[in-house]
C-alpha cells in the first residue's frame, strides 16, 4: 500500500519534462531531453531491470496465468497486479513481454512517445490467418507507412465529423426499426412487458448499424425472418474474438502446426467473417458498376471509397471487412451494459428521458440537432466505457526512451496502459464503483482519462459511427420503454480478447405509451 501513496509525485515530475518539450519550440528532439533529464538526475532515475514484476520467467508465469484461469481473468488479474506492485510493473507471460502502467498522466507520456506510426501489440493469430489464406492486411494490422497513408483516406470517410450527417439519417432509421421491433415483442407476450437476454437482439442492432452505414443498405436484421448468413457472420465474430486470446500467450504457429481446435475454430471463424463482407461488398460493387448517373443519396462508406478511387480495391475490401467484424461486438456489449447500468439505476433513467424530451422539443424531432443536446446520455457511456471498457488495455511499441514513475523504459518496449485498472482505480476516479454519469459533466479535469475509443491517430477508426450509433439507440429507447432488471444479480466481466458479460443480462422493457 506504501507504493500507492508515492503514486502523484514522480508522476509531476514526468509530465512536466514533457511538457517543457512539447513546449521547447519543437527544436530539440525529445529523447535528447529525456537523455539529458535522465544524465541530471540520474541518481533517481532507476534503470529497466528494476522495474517490478515477474518476467524472469515466461513459461512459469505462463503456467500460473493458466491455473487462475488468466485467459478469462486478464483484467482481474491486472488489477490485482496494480494492488501488488504499485502503478507500473513488469510483466511476461509465455512469450508475451510489456510494461503495465496505469496512472493518466503516464499515460500521456505513453502517448507522446507513440511516434508518427503508432503501433499497437500484434496479434499474430490475426495476421497469420491472413498470410495462411493470402489475404491484404487491413487497417486495424497495417503498419508503418502504410497504415498512415491508408488511415489519413479512410479518415475522411469513416471518422470526419462532417460524415455525421451522412451517418445519422441511416442510424436513425435502424434505431426506428429496433424499437418497432422490441414493441412487437412486447405485444407478443401478451404481457405488455418483454423479459430476454438482449445480447442477440444488439448483435443484431449493431450489425444493421454498422453494414447500414457501410454499404448504404440495410440487410434486413430487424425483421422477423433474418438470413442465416448473417447471423452466421455474428458468430464467428464472437468465436473469432474468443478464440484469440489464449493465443495472446501461447504462438499461434505452433497451435496450427499441431492442428489445435483453437486455431481451427478461429480459422473457420475467420473464414465466416471474410465470406460475408465478400458477399456483401460484392452486391456493392457490382450494382455501382451498373448505375448511369449520379445519385443524390449518400451511398455509404464502402462505395465513397471505390468512387473515390485513392486506395486499391483490395486495400478497400480488407478495411471493410475489419469495419465489419469491428463494429457489432464492441457497441452491443456497450449497449447492453449501459441498458443494465440504467435498469440498476431508474431515477438516473428518468434523468436521462427527462434530457431526451428536451433535446426533442428543443431540436423540433432534427436528430443531428438533438446529437448536440444530450451531454449527460454522451456521459452514460462514457460511464459505462469507464467501469466496462470493451478493452482491458491500450498498448504502443514506444519509439523512444521514456522515463515513468522514475523508471527508465528504452525505445521499441511494448506499454501497456490498463483500462479496465484505470477505471475503477480510487486515485483516479472519486467512488469509481459507483455508476454516475454526472461526473463526465463536471469541469475538474479529464485529462487522459477517458480513453475507451484510445487515443491518437491509431485511435477507434470507428468512434463516430459508434457513438452516434450507441446516442441514437439511447434516445430511443428512452422514448419509448422503461428499463428494468432482476434484483440482485451481480453481472462481472469476462475476457474474451474482449470485455464481455460472465453471464446472462436478463432485462425487462415495458411501454412508457399504451400502444396505438
Ligand atoms: C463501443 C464501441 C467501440 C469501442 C469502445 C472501440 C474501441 C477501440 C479501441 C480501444 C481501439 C484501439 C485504439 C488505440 O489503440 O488507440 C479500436 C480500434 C479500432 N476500432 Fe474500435 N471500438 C468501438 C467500435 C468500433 C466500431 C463500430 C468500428 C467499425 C465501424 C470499429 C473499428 C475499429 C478499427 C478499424 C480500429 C483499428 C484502427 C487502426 O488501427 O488504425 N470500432 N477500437
Amino acid at each position: 500500500m506504501a507504493r500507492w501513496s508515492m503514486w502523484h509525485k514522480p508522476v509531476t515530475r514526468s509530465v512536466s519534462w514533457i511538457e517543457e518539450l512539447t513546449t521547447s519550440g519543437g527544436r530539440c528532439s525529445r529523447s535528447t531531453v529525456v537523455k539529458q533529464a535522465c544524465s541530471e538526475s540520474s541518481s533517481i532515475v532507476k534503470p529497466f531491470s528494476e522495474i517490478p514484476g515477474l518476467w524472469k520467467n515466461g513459461v512459469g508465469n505462463l503456467y500460473n496465468f493458466w491455473k487462475l484461469d488468466g485467459f478469462r481473468n486478464l483484467h482481474r488479474i491486472m488489477l490485482h497486479n496494480f494492488n501488488t506492485f504499485g502503478p507500473i510493473y513488469r510483466e511476461k507471460i509465455g512469450y508475451y513481454e510489456s510494461v503495465n502502467i496505469i496512472i493518466p498522466e503516464d499515460a500521456a507520456i505513453l502517448f507522446k512517445a507513440e511516434g508518427h506510426y503508432p503501433k499497437r501489440l500484434k496479434v499474430e493469430a490475426w495476421t497469420l490467418y491472413r498470410d495462411y489464406r493470402n489475404r491484404k492486411y487491413g487497417i486495424l494490422l497495417k503498419n508503418g507507412e502504410e497504415w498512415r497513408s491508408n488511415r489519413v483516406i479512410l479518415n475522411k470517410e469513416v471518422i470526419s465529423p462532417k460524415m455525421l450527417g451522412n451517418f445519422v439519417p441511416l442510424l436513425d432509421e435502424v434505431g426506428q426499426d429496433f424499437v418497432t421491433r422490441v414493441n412487437r415483442k412486447i405485444e407478443r407476450s401478451g404481457q405488455n412487458r418483454w423479459t430476454s437476454d438482449l445480447s442477440q437482439e444488439l448483435f443484431k442492432y449493431a450489425l444493421e448499424s454498422v453494414s447500414s452505414v457501410l454499404y448504404g443498405e440495410r440487410l434486413g436484421l430487424m425483421l422477423d425472418y433474418i438470413d442465416p448468413e448473417a447471423q452466421h457472420f455474428i458468430d464467428c465474430i464472437t468465436l473469432m474474438f474468443k478464440t484469440t486470446s489464449p493465443m495472446l500467450y501461447i504462438p499461434p504457429r505452433l497451435l496450427k502446426q499441431i492442428g489445435a481446435k483453437v486455431w481451427r475454430d478461429h480459422m473457420e471463424a475467420w473464414d465466416g467473417i471474410f465470406n460475408q463482407a465478400d458477399r456483401c461488398i460484392q452486391n456493392i460493387y457490382r450494382q455501382l458498376r451498373q448505375e448511369t448517373g449520379p445519385s443524390k443519396k449518400y451511398p455509404g462508406v464502402l462505395a465513397s471509397l471505390l468512387m473515390l478511387d485513392k486506395l486499391s480495391i483490395e486495400d478497400i475490401k480488407a478495411s471493410v471487412t475489419e469495419l465489419m467484424a469491428g463494429g457489432v461486438d464492441t457497441t452491443s456489449i456497450t449497449l447492453l451494459w449501459t441498458l443494465y447500468e440504467l435498469a440498476k439505476h431508474p431515477s438516473l433513467q428518468e434523468e436521462l428521458r427527462a434530457e431526451v424530451a428536451a433535446a426533442r422539443a428543443a431540436a423540433q424531432g432534427d436528430m443531428l440537432e438533438m446529437l448536440n443536446r444530450i451531454p449527460l446520455v454522451k456521459g452514460a457511456l462514457k460511464e459505462t466505457l469507464r467501469l466496462h471498457p470493451v478493452a482491458v488495455s491500450l498498448q504502443r511499441y514506444i519509439t523512444e526512451d521514456i522515463i515513468i514513475q522514475n523508471y527508465h523504459i528504452p525505445a521499441g518496449t511494448l506499454v501497456q496502459l490498463g483500462l479496465y485498472a484505470m477505471g475503477r482505480d480510487p486515485k483516479v476516479f472519486f467512488r469509481p464503483e459507483q455508476y454516475q454519469p454526472s461526473r463526465w459533466l463536471k469541469t475538474e479535469t479529464h485529462y487522459f482519462k477517458s480513453l475507451g475509443f484510445g487515443f491518437g491517430p491509431r485511435q477507434c477508426l470507428g468512434r463516430r459511427i459508434a457513438e452516434a450509433e450507441m446516442q441514437i439507440f439511447l434516445i430511443h429507447m428512452l422514448e419509448n420503454f422503461r428499463v428494468e432488471t432482476q434484483r440482485h444479480v451481480d453481472v462481472q466481466s469476462t475476457f474474451e480478447l474482449i470485455l464481455v458479460p460472465d453471464k446472462p443480462i436478463i432485462l425487462t422493457l415495458k411501454p412508457l405509451h399504451a400502444s396505438r
